[in-house]
């Protein structure tokens, strides 16, 4: 079919990039584009779990170099320890001659990338390549972290005290704002930091998402207007592209369908909607202390909760569980509670009728996933992008359809009363404001999201934008 649209898909390596690839992929073929999926070997049997079976859609693997000395089954950075995080995006880059082979006989109308592939755009551009970055991130967190004029007016690295102020003009009310004037704290613009730091000779995320950014033909983002309208309006003034919005991406239900027997069953023994779960996401970790809290709070509020947690690679999880849960937590909760370490499938037990709540760590694909499956959402924001997605989520934000745990301004420390706090009013206090609010809210977005005719119109849009492209309509 001569006609028909072929897009390649290259995401960063992590889990929470590869998943909204996935999404994307699964909306775009079911509509006829052709779509062929870069992916590392070590994530063949997740993509594939997820990825619709269609004779529209293929995996192409790619081979990160041996020289760095990665692990060769690695899926993603939650495989490497913190510190060699960095060493997968020198792996991507040095993919680049095999990328070209790759798009040279494959022969895309379009690449999609992330922000880790700076470099793509001008080698796609030499084939005759459309390429666009797809920004995994929401529209909040993009403004404040990688607007162009983010470092307006700052010599060098910008400074926590640079980055607790907002790029000018990002839509700030009284109501965002952690206190009048700031919408972060100093713990949290700690995390950022890193982003605008060059490592050895290698650009800084900041520099290789504008690069990205000033290639592509148009800036692909997974949010809508209903969900960020003020920050999508700054980015794109800030921004001199076409934007194309794909929507929030409700994901595909994943091929193993069932929910195993064991969780069914636990679950099952409690009341509809009763059921707090707590997980945080594929590369976010807790340290010991916060680990002691959120236990003590979940046990507080006296709800039945499935804790999901995981701990960086080489580090030992059962010790490292043991060194952190409060001496006789396990036995005392054992009618109510399970602690589990490890991968779990997070889209069908947040689907499970038990399931009420998620308590976790604001992670974009999280977060939709939990309110499409009409959860009710308290958010514990630990870095990144996810202290945005949590303050457009939280009490205050522009969409103010979860609860934000309080945490302290210096350090990120919360204690047991927090959680207890925060889980009582979406759970328990519904009929007293703020819960019962956020409760309305939860359920608009709730409904926004399951318009399977509104959600489609995304991707038909999309589709037609590219065609646009093509025929030179967008630059
Ligand atoms: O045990 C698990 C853990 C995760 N997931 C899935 O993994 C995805 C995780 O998505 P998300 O929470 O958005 O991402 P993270 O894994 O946290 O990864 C990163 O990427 C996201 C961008 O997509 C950012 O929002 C996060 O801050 C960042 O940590 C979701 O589809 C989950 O269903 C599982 O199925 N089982």
């Amino acid at each position: 079919m001569a006609d028909q649209l072929h897009v390649v898909m290259f995401p960063f390596f992590a889990f929470g990039h590869v998943s909204p690839f996935i999404q994307l992929s699964n909306k775009l073929s079911s509509h006829g584009i052709h779509i062929s999926f870069f992916t590392i070997p070590g994530f063949i049997p997740r993509v594939k779990t997820l990825l619709v079976p269609s004779p529209n859609t293929e995996i192409v693997p790619l081979q990160l170099p041996p020289s760095l000395g990665l692990p060769p089954n690695l899926a993603g950075t939650m495989d490497l320890p913190p510190s060699e995080a960095i060493k997968l995006i020198t792996a991507i880059d040095l993919t680049r001659p095999q990328v070209k082979t790759l798009l040279s006989e494959l022969k895309p109308n379009f690449v999609l990338f992330d922000f880790a592939q700076h470099w793509l755009p001008s080698l796609a551009s030499e084939l005759g390549i459309k390429a666009m970055l797809f920004s995994v991130f929401s529209a909040i967190a993009n403004a404040y972290i990688v607007s162009p004029n983010r470092l307006s007016g700052i010599e060098g690295i910008p400074t926590v005290d640079h980055l607790l102020k907002p790029p000018q003009g990002f839509p700030t009310s009284k109501n965002i704002a952690r206190d009048q004037s700031r919408v972060i704290s100093t713990f949290e613009a700690q995390s950022l930091v890193f982003i605008y730091e060059k490592v050895n000779e290698s650009p800084s995320n900041f520099d290789r998402v504008q690069e990205g950014i000033s290639g592509s033909s148009a800036v692909v983002m997974k949010t809508s207007y209903e969900m960020e309208g003020p920050y999508l309006d700054f980015i794109k003034s800030q921004i001199n592209k076409p934007f194309i919005l794909t929507g929030p991406l409700i994901p595909e239900p994943p091929s193993d369908l069932v929910l195993d027997a064991k969780w069914d069953e636990w679950l099952a023994r409690f009341s509809e909607k009763s059921v707090v779960f707590c997980s945080f996401g594929s590369e976010t970790f807790l340290t010991q202390e916060r680990i002691r809290e959120l236990a003590l709070g979940l046990e507080l509020t006296g709800l039945p909760f499935l804790l999901v947690l995981n701990f960086p690679a080489k580090v030992n999880p059962k010790v490292a569980l043991e060194d952190a849960l409060p001496r006789g937590f396990l036995k005392r909760t054992k009618d109510k509670g399970v602690v589990h370490v490890g991968w779990v499938p997070q889209q069908l037990i947040l689907g499970h009728k038990s399931v009420g709540c998620y308590l976790c760590h604001a992670g974009f694909s999280s977060l939709i996933e939990a309110l499409m499956n009409d959860c009710q959402l308290v958010l514990l924001p630990l870095k990144g992008d996810q202290i945005f997605n949590s303050r457009l989520m939280g009490e205050n934000g522009f969409v103010s359809a979860g609860i934000e745990v309080n945490t302290r301004e210096e350090d990120g420390y919360f204690g047991k009363e927090d959680i207890f706090t925060a889980v009582k009013k979406v759970m328990v206090d519904v009929e007293e404001e703020p819960g019962k609010s956020i409760r309305l809210n939860q359920k608009k977005l709730y409904k926004f999201l399951k318009e399977k005719d509104v959600q489609d119109k995304f991707i038909l849009d999309m589709i037609v934008e590219m065609k646009k492209i093509l025929e030179g309509g967008f630059s």
